[in-house]
């Protein structure tokens, strides 16, 4: 079923076009990614999802409802985790957690949120004593306060290290297990490529591609390389001879072979069947950088 379903919204600041033409749907279950550098329309996307902007053009349902006329029954269906959760710096964890969930009039049990993200030892802390890792987990709490069907994540991991954002990953997946779809914005392709389901790229307001992270690399046939160095000798025509292999080159003792598809699995067992064993096998995996790169024409900003 599609929880969300976006058709040619479109979004003009009085000076700048920021959504031009913007289309995608999210099935329910699934973490859905909205991707693309800075400035590409992201969160005035997902504030029109969220009834927060009035869109120009264009229609949104969430679980059929039009966050323009239904922004009540909205509230109860998505939960948004905004950009930079401003609260006051005061505030103590439970004290906002208490405030969110007075706000929906079936809310979750907040404690036990707190738990679920790894709070519950900062309840009587401030907010503006939280790390940023912190602040962040609560945010998602906050987010999830009113057991929404769908949570939107906006840029969740900026500015953390990479230890607290592999915990925040964690944490989405975790919460996409408990039966929430999710919404995730980002400008992390490596975040994109990790965590999403499908994901949407978006480039100056329109909406490039729409795959999984690995049908959009398949999409722009974005090749992989594979390095080995043959325990016995190997010939370019057994290689080639192979549909997945584009082009063998040699670099000293070592054979580089580029291709597309299955290149990895296809590979080895040619060599198997001929009794080569590839020794210091490296994989290089094209990347979503390489889809976008294809996609737009030029590099992630
Ligand atoms: N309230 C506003 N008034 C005028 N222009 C705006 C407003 N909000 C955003 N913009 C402009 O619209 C464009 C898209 O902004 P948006 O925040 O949706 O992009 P984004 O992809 O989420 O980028 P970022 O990751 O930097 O937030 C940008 O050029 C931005 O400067």
């Amino acid at each position: 079923m599609k929880i969300i379903e976006v058709k040619n919204l479109r979004k003009r600041y009085p000076d700048h076009l920021a959504v031009d033409d913007v289309s995608f749907e999210v099935a329910e279950g699934e973490i859905f990614g909205i991707l693309g550098p800075n400035g590409a329309g992201k969160t005035t996307t997902v504030e029109c999802v969220a009834g927060l902007r009035v869109p120009d053009g264009g229609t949104v349902r969430v679980t059929g409802l039009d966050p323009r006329t239904d922004r009540d029954r909205l509230r109860r269906v998505l939960g948004m985790q905004l950009q930079s959760a401003a609260l006051p710096e005061k505030i103590k964890v439970w004290e906002a957690m208490d405030l969110y969930a007075s706000f929906y009039p079936d809310p979750a049990n907040w404690s036990e949120l707190l738990d679920r993200v790894g709070l519950a030892g900062k309840r009587e802390a401030a907010f503006a004593k939280l790390s940023g890792g912190q602040r962040q987990r609560l945010s998602v709490a906050l987010a999830l306060v009113g057991r929404p069907r769908v949570a939107v994540l906006d840029e969740l991991t900026t500015g953390l290290d990479p230890q607290a954002r592999r915990d925040t990953w964690e944490l989405v997946e975790q919460v996409r297990e408990s039966g929430v779809t999710i919404v995730l914005v980002t400008h992390f392709m490596e975040e994109a490529e990790r965590l999403c389901d499908r994901l949407a790229i978006i480039d100056a307001g329109k909406v490039v591609a729409t795959d999984s992270p690995a049908g959009l690399i398949a999409q722009v046939g974005a090749e992989q390389r594979i390095r080995f160095r043959p325990s016995a000798p190997v010939t370019d025509d057994m290689l080639l001879a192979l549909p997945e292999v584009r082009e063998v080159g040699r670099s000293g003792a070592q054979v580089v072979v580029s291709g597309t598809g299955n290149l990895a699995p296809v590979l080895t067992l040619a060599l198997a069947r001929h009794d080569i064993v590839p020794m210091d096998l490296r994989i290089e995996q094209a990347t979503l950088d390489d889809a976008f790169l294809a996609l737009t024409g030029r590099q992630f900003a």
